[in-house]
């Protein structure tokens, strides 16, 4: 490969990630690339999170998150988590800012090797979201599907995490519903114009809910940190939870989000390192490292 760059896949909780290094490089992954890798089981992903030189001074990366369509989102919780403990290992580090999209975020690796991002502020307003009509309320917006006189998932609360989601408030267990069919319609109904994460939450106590996502750009997932931050707000505001909640996520992990009284969410959870190896950011063709070879034989 001419213009090998070197990635790691890892997982947040089951969130499949690569962490690809473009630092000291102006290129970017394509498109192309990275709808090539994720059509490879061995390299399938839900997100690239790609690192590049930061923009901004006193910044630590630029973090360009890609979906497996090809597509950009502002915002990926658990993909950030796996960028931290991949830094720290390599720096020694504990303490990081970053730039994305959505603007500048702080994040640590704690004593413990667990990791804690700040997701920055939700945003409740209709045009950040964004949504395509007016709401002035957005804890509960008109939407629905199923039949008209019996819905079978109904008034969303919607948030933007740096990323558009609509959570569905569900009282049977989160897998009873079928959202590989409901996702994809509502990721794509007009009232989202930039499309929007679809999540099931299940309030289970006043400090805990389980959660199942639909992510835009990618489909059914094992976990979606962004969806836990804007559904633990979004339950704190209304009323179903207090303000520090544990999200269960489908591949049965869980994530800790603290929605402070500055307005910052705090994210909390593992990341978990797999194999490393090189890639072609403008093709998507890739090798993986002897050693892992090695490790996995
Ligand atoms: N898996 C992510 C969310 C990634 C972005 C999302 N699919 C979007 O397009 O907004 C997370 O952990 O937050």
């Amino acid at each position: 490969m001419a213009h090998a760059i070197p990635f790691a896949r890892m997982n947040g909780l089951g969130n499949e990630i690569l962490v690809a290094d473009l630092r000291g490089q102006t290129k970017r992954i394509t498109p192309d690339a990275a709808r090539a890798l994720a059509a490879r089981a061995e390299t399938h992903f839900d997100q690239i999170m790609a690192i590049h030189d930061p923009v901004t001074p006193g910044t630590s990366a630029y973090i360009r998150i890609i979906n497996s369509d090809g597509s950009e989102s502002g915002a990926c919780g658990n993909g950030m988590r796996c960028v931290v403990q991949a830094l720290a290992a390599e720096t020694g580090e504990r303490d990081f800012v970053f730039e994305t999209r959505a603007g500048l975020l702080e994040a640590r690796e704690r004593e413990d090797g667990m990791l804690t991002v700040d997701m920055g502020k939700p945003r409740f307003d209709w045009q950040a979201i964004p949504l395509s009509e007016e709401f002035a309320d957005t804890r509960a917006i008109e939407l629905q599907i199923g039949p008209i006189d019996a819905p079978i998932l109904h008034s969303p609360s919607v948030a933007s995490m740096g990323n558009p989601h609509a959570i569905f408030w569900v009282s049977e267990d989160v897998w009873s519903y079928q959202l590989d069919r409901f996702g994809p319609i509502l990721e794509h109904h007009p009232l989202f114009p930039e499309r929007a994460n679809i999540s099931l939450a299940r309030v289970t106590s006043k400090a805990s809910l389980d959660l199942r996502t639909w992510e835009r750009g990618v489909g059914l997932t094992k976990a979606c940190g962004s969806a836990a931050c804007a559904a633990a707000v979004c339950a704190a505001r209304t009323g179903r939870t207090g303000r520090s909640v544990t999200i269960t996520v489908p591949a049965g992990g869980e994530l800790l989000i603290e929605w402070l009284d500055n307005d910052h969410v705090l994210m909390t959870g593992p990341a978990e390192w797999e194999w490393s190896g090189t890639l072609d950011p403008e093709t998507g063709a890739f090798s993986r490292d002897e050693a892992a070879l090695e490790t996995a034989s």
